[in-house]
């Protein structure tokens, strides 16, 4: 059996499947970090591959941008495939200025502007949160590797684009560390489904005072949250 948006066949998802934006992010890794790969869909220039990383099989899976497209595959994975794990491997915009860029975090929890999750829990406020093994696991392992984490709160947005000034100011003061577009919905549907979910993110730019990591340290910073990600399968 397929889904509608995969064409793998049941047994060629691994249990544990990490979940960039970008497709080609995850023929990167899966052509850098893993052995014996097998690319199991290209539907819709989506690749999903699977392969082995340090004798564990791991696969790999874009999202596409956003909480809509994300969604869909979250869903996929876990109602046809049964995969178990879902660690989200992205960047996000930083809106603390003690984050430096090329830094990762661990997303605890994820607040966001998903209509999904509005209309969901009826225009009340649903917390959705990491999973705290994966999350322990994760931050005991980058402790191990010497890789320097910050674990907190996050933000989902729809809207990549700020069409408003100081739009993100009321989620500074409250702490959030960085914003992206994917890990609020990807917490909500693992907890409904009994799945694990954890959000590595490396910041790739300060939406704050408009820095931008360059092409090099994007490459350099990534490597510390595949290692962490990978270690985790
Ligand atoms: O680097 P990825 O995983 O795509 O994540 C971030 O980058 C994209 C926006 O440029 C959004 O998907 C956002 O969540
Ligand atoms: O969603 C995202 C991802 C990276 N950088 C941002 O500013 N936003």
């Amino acid at each position: 059996m397929r889904s509608l948006h995969l064409e793998a066949e049941i047994g060629q998802i691994a249990e544990t499947v990490l979940l960039p934006g970008d497709p080609l992010r995850a023929k990167f890794v899966a052509e850098n970090f893993l052995t014996d790969v097998v690319c199991y869909n290209k539907v819709r220039g989506m690749y999903g591959f699977t392969g082995n990383y340090k004798g564990q099989k791991v696969s790999i899976q874009g999202t596409g941008m956003g909480m809509g497209s994300a969604g869909i595959y979250i869903h996929e994975l876990i109602n046809t495939y049964r995969c178990q794990n879902l660690i989200r491997v992205g960047t996000c915009g930083s809106i603390q200025p003690e984050l430096d860029l090329g830094q990762v975090i661990l997303a605890m929890s994820a607040s966001g502007d998903s209509d999904a999750n509005s209309l969901l829990f009826k225009g009340m406020h649903y917390a959705a949160t990491a999973d705290f093994d994966l999350l322990y696991k994760a931050y005991e392992l980058a402790k191990e590797l010497k890789i320097k984490t910050h674990t907190g709160s996050v933000f989902s947005t729809n809207t990549f684009y700020d069409l408003e000034p100081n739009r993100w100011e009321v989620w500074q003061k409250h702490g959030v560390l960085g914003v992206d577009m994917e890990s609020q919905i990807l917490f909500t549907i693992a907890k409904r489904f009994g799945a694990k979910a954890l959000a590595l993110l490396t910041v790739s730019d300060n939406i704050i005072t408009g820095t931008a990591s360059s092409q090099q340290e994007r490459e350099n910073t990534f490597n510390d949250m595949m290692k962490i990600a990978l270690g985790l399968a």
